[in-house]
């Protein structure tokens, strides 16, 4: 039976989660595969740390350039992350002639098309399936299994730890800190925390998304973001109170000459499947031409889940080398000669529902003068609501409109903030709504 050396870089929370699938279910692993996947080397900078994992006598080193440049190594699988010493290693491995598998989506993200072209130029694969909503096989979908279909839309949420926060403070009243140090503790959050709550992370999966289904390179700089950061829990309660969930979701939509791009907090029905996803569960909806609506669902994040997707990648490549069909799937989905720079819609284009949130002076006249501004640039309002007051003389207005476009919404909402009516920023929450009236 052949044997494939595989050399795993960075023993951190996948790369033990990937140690583990290859030590625990190397049987199996053996009976589907057909070939030894031999783990020669698992290289971390600290070697000393228990993992609860007994390695064979060699197989923990330190230095992780042993393993890209051992001639026996077959498989790189880079789980260090960032984009420093993990682009310098995978780059050296690929031009070894290694094939490799990472997780990085943020290296991805902002190397990918570099990377793609240096695995196109040295005959590699290069697996990233655990890159993008964890263990749910979305790279697979979008690359292989919809690869007859024209994708409309990607609407998903996939990032664990903000949806762990959102999911903790709307269901169990816990602060946003608390949450994030819990999702933290389970080894969802990236090494910088940032990189979650504030969208980033999304934004780096959405820009891998949009690139396989849309053909286009890699674009993470056009994309829209804005986190959770700043999301006050009275808004997630308020959203309930008409019927919505907020979430962070990553929207890429084909809009013809252009792709749409944004990630950000949003309210979604009760009746929307992606509203009853939580915790650390991800999910995406597709819709397609052909296959009309598809939606995938699972962990998103954490050790054994993610070193799922990774090991599946370990075995794909396993597969096309025992082969001979190296290459046989484009790394970007397209062939390199068939992929463009699409222009992202610039997020003041997009047109949505929306639903404010203002602190207004308790006195005649106020409504009318905020919906008054609302009225000249175009915005319809679904409804009004007055709240209780919160704090001493402003009371919360909270307000849902019909579709209206973002350029004219931002130039109403400043208008009504410069009021000398209004206390605070205005709140904005864009809202997801099929049914939310035109
Ligand atoms: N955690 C998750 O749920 C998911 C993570 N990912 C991605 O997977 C990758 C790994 O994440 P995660 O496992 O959480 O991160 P961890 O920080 O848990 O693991 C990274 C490991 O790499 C080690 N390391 C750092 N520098 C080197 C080096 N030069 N050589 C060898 N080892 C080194 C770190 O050691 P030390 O700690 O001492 O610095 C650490 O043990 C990232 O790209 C992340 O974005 C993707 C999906 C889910
Ligand atoms: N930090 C990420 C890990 C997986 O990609 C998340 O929370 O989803
Ligand atoms: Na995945």
């Amino acid at each position: 039976m052949r044997q494939v050396n595989v050399g795993v870089l960075g023993f951190g929370t996948v790369g033990t989660g990937v140690v583990r699938i290859l030590l625990e279910n190397n049987h199996l692993l053996k009976a589907r595969v057909g070939a030894e996947l031999n783990l020669k080397y698992v290289a971390d900078i600290d070697t000393e740390t228990d993992r609860g994992i007994r390695l064979a006598p060699g197989v923990l080193v330190n230095d992780a350039f042993k393993v890209v440049t051992d001639p026996d190594i077959d498989i790189v699988v880079e789980m260090i992350g960032g984009e420093g010493i993990a682009k310098e290693l995978i780059l050296k491995a690929i031009e070894g002639g290694k094939q490799v598998v990472t997780a990085n989506k943020a290296l991805i993200a902002g190397h990918g098309n570099t990377i793609a072209r240096a695995a196109a130029e040295n005959g590699v694969d290069f697996g990233y399936e655990a890159s993008v909503g964890g263990c749910m096989p979305i790279i697979k979908s979008v690359r292989e299994s919809l690869v007859g279909n024209r994708i409309h839309s990607m609407v998903g949420i996939l990032n664990g730890t903000c949806n762990y926060i959102l999911t903790r403070i709307a269901e169990s009243g816990s602060t946003f800190a608390e949450a994030l140090a819990e999702a933290q503790a389970e080894g969802f959050a990236e090494a910088d925390p940032t990189l979650d709550v504030e969208g980033f992370d999304t934004a780096h999966k959405l820009a891998i998304l949009n690139a396989l289904a849309y053909g286009m390179e890699i674009n993470l700089h056009d994309i829209y973001v804005e986190g959770i950061s700043g999301i006050d829990p009275v808004d997630i309660a308020y959203a309930g109170e008409f019927g919505y969930k907020v979430k962070l979701l990553a929207i890429g939509k084909d809009n013809g000459d252009s792709v749409e791009a944004r990630v950000h907090p949003t309210m979604i029905p009760f009746a929307d499947p992606l509203s009853s996803v939580s915790g650390s569960l991800n999910a995406v909806s597709i819709s397609a031409d052909a296959v009309d609506r598809m939606m995938l669902y699972g962990r998103g994040a954490g050790m054994m889940p993610t070193g799922s997707a990774v090991v599946s990648d370990i075995v794909d490549i396993t597969r096309n080398l025992l082969t001979g069909s190296v290459g046989r799937i484009p790394v970007l989905s397209y062939q390199p000669e068939a992929i463009h720079k699409i222009p992202i819609l610039p997020v003041d284009a997009i047109h949505t529902h929306y639903y404010f949130r203002f602190a207004a002076v308790d006195q005649p006249g106020v409504l009318s003068k905020i919906s008054g501004i609302l009225g000249d640039n175009g915005i319809s309002i679904r409804s009004v609501h007055q709240k209780g007051r919160r704090s001493e003389g402003a009371v919360p207005i909270v307000m849902l409109t019909h579709r209206a476009r973002e350029a004219a919404v931002k130039r109403a909402l400043k208008e009504i903030a410069d009021l000398d009516i209004v206390s605070d920023l205005p709140v904005l929450i864009r809202i997801e709504d099929e049914n939310g009236g035109e």
